[in-house]
């Protein structure tokens, strides 16, 4: 995160990160209004770990996830099927509750004579999901980033995600998935592509 550095902001020596006072104040005044002591022995140290997590949780905003996508193959031996990664799993927040939304995520694509190294999808994924989300909204994104930088034939992302703020509060149901998808291209237009692309998928 892009804090501006003061004087009196805290270095942590741990991982040698700077995190503003500001942040770590934040925090103390959550836990005492949530009821507790942020002077306590267990809880002296938490405004800097949450801050940690948080940098990591959002770890996302620092990076343009299109990127991973810049190195592409061309030499696959004529190959023009769909490529599937199927069922990633994935951590995100939702951007309501700041609650955890944790998944699996399948992403799907017919090159145009040029595939990508098939670690750079499930980056692709984690470089939205490492923002604050909602589930729909994390679907359209990588399936358009995948589709405006490889330009392939067609593109698929699926995800069934479970969310925190359903769960743990709320409305507290737990066990419910929320199942999301974007089609673009020819999985869109074409039913023998998309009936195809579903049966990969398992569905
Ligand atoms: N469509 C969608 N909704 C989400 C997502 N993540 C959280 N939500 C929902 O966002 C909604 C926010 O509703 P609000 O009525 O503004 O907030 P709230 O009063 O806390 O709602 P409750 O969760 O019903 O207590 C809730 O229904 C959440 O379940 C998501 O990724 N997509």
């Amino acid at each position: 995160m892009n804090f501006m550095l003061h004087d009196h902001d805290t270095f942590d020596e741990s991982d040698t990160q700077i995190i503003p006072d500001t942040v770590l104040e934040a925090v103390r005044i959550l836990l005492r209004w949530s009821g507790d002591d942020p002077d306590r022995e267990g809880l002296v140290d938490t405004p800097k770990r949450v801050a940690r997590a948080w940098q990591e949780y959002c770890s996302g905003y620092q990076e343009n996830p299109a990127l991973h996508l810049d190195r592409t193959f061309e030499d696959v031996g004529g190959y023009d099927e769909i490529v599937l990664l199927k069922d990633i799993p994935f951590h995100s927040h939702c951007e309501h509750h700041l609650a955890p939304i944790t998944g699996k995520a399948s992403i799907a694509y017919l090159p145009r004579n040029r595939v990508v190294g098939i670690s750079k999808l499930a980056r692709v994924l984690h470089g939205y999901a490492r923002r604050l989300q909602v589930q729909e909204r994390l679907t359209a994104d990588v399936a358009q980033c995948i589709w405006d930088h490889l330009q392939p034939h067609g593109v698929a992302v699926v995800i069934e995600a479970q969310h925190g703020c359903m769960t743990g509060r709320g409305v507290r149901t737990p066990g419910v998935s929320m199942v999301t998808s974007r089609l673009l291209g020819c999985f869109l237009t074409d039913a023998g592509s998309r009936k195809e692309l579903l049966a990969l998928m398992g569905y």
